[in-house]
């Protein structure tokens, strides 16, 4: 058995993953941290989410110095799902530790400083550990993955977006252009902590960070190619759906996008709908990315729908840790080959 510990485990992504990890028959939930100051410091995580009451009757411990110590002796893998900021200081304290550190976090996941400095608002402070951290998109670098000390595991709306897009930009079938991607999300991809703008009395359906959105050059530097990233917030709690507009090269036809999608036809996490379109409400508490698409001449337009709390984070640092374990990257999501 491995030992993991969650840091920011009340939270949405901590919540779902201290739940994956619960129910592993290869790893053992150690220990669940909150912030020193946490109004929810000594609570049960059941006390939070009553539906997981017998699986995680388990304390929120405070991350305190005696904390730190209780990880360097009790623990294989750290879980990090708090956010950029906080992450971005406790890995190197971990991986200091010779422990393996898995970050749901974006802290990790590009690795200029300018785009930090640009699309997160901080210079860098660690770049020796940022040129370390491999980026976590289970499907895409496994074997990296596998080897990796510190794994940044992939954004929600980049997880859809290059499942969706890799298979044909590996093709060589899309054009120069822009990638168009509107997404839309539901409110837990905010986060737990009060907020106006998540508020139920706010929330519509509304665009925000168009050109800013940090995600755009995580899409980008995984993509290879440039996009225009607009995110939507919607009035559902979880799940992203993404409608791509791809212009693709000159003379590709039906079957050549049909055969680039084929890359990912034996990937059990992964369901190819071809002409069937995905919707929200069959990925929603489900591990699977759903990939749809159509085409008109040189224009494609692929729709993906993930569930943004499972594939689209703790789904996804599971795999992740599979992984690392040598374990198959499905195990524990309900799944079989
Ligand atoms: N929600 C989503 O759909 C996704 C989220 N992510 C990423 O995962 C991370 C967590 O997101 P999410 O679960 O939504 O966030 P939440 O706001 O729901 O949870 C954050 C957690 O971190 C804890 N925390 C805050 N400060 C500290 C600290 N200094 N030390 C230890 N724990 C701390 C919080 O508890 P307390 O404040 O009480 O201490 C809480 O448990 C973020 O980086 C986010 O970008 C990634 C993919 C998808
Ligand atoms: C609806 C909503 O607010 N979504 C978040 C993205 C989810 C998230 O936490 O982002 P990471 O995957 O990069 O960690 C946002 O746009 O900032």
């Amino acid at each position: 058995m491995l030992n993991v510990s969650i840091i920011g485990a009340s939270g949405y992504s901590g919540a779902e993953l201290a739940k994956l990890v619960a129910r592993h028959p290869e790893f053992s939930l150690t220990h669940c941290f909150v912030s020193e100051q946490s109004t929810d410091k000594h609570k049960l995580i059941s006390e939070l989410y009553p539906e997981h009451t017998g699986l995680l009757d388990i304390e929120l411990e405070p991350l305190n110095q005696q904390a730190f110590s209780l990880i360097e002796q009790s623990t294989d893998y750290v879980c990090l799902c708090t956010d950029h900021k906080v992450s971005v200081e406790l890995a190197p304290v971990f991986l200091q530790m010779g422990k393996r550190v898995f970050d749901l976090s974006g802290g990790y996941r590009l690795s200029d400083n300018e785009d930090y400095e640009t699309y997160y608002g901080f210079s860098h402070p660690y770049q020796d550990w940022l040129t370390q951290a491999q980026y976590g998109l289970a499907e895409w670098y496994g074997d990296a993955i596998k080897a990796a000390k510190l794994v940044a595991v992939a954004g929600c709306y980049p997880t859809a977006a290059l499942n969706a897009l890799k298979p044909l930009q590996q093709a060589d079938l899309i054009s120069a252009q822009p990638v168009i991607i509107n997404a839309v999300s539901g409110v837990t991809g905010a986060g737990r902590k009060a907020n106006v703008t998540s508020h139920f009395c706010e929330v519509s359906l509304a665009p925000y960070g168009l050109f800013t959105h940090r995600h755009t050059p995580e899409i980008e530097k995984y993509l290879s190619h440039p996009v225009l990233f607009t995110p939507h917030l919607g009035n559902f709690k979880r799940g992203i759906l993404e409608t791509i507009y791809v212009t693709l090269k000159e003379n590709v036809t039906t079957n050549q996008v049909d055969a680039a999608y084929q890359v990912l036809a034996d990937e059990p996490l992964i369901r190819l709908k071809a002409s069937q379109l995905p919707s929200i409400k069959a990925v929603e508490n489900q591990p699977f990315v759903d990939i749809g698409w159509q085409q008109k001449g040189n224009q494609l337009i692929v729709v993906v729908a993930i569930d943004n709390l499972l594939k689209g984070a703790a789904g996804q640092a599971l795999q992740c840790m599979n992984l690392a374990a040598g374990l198959d990257h499905y195990q524990g999501l309900g799944m079989s080959a």
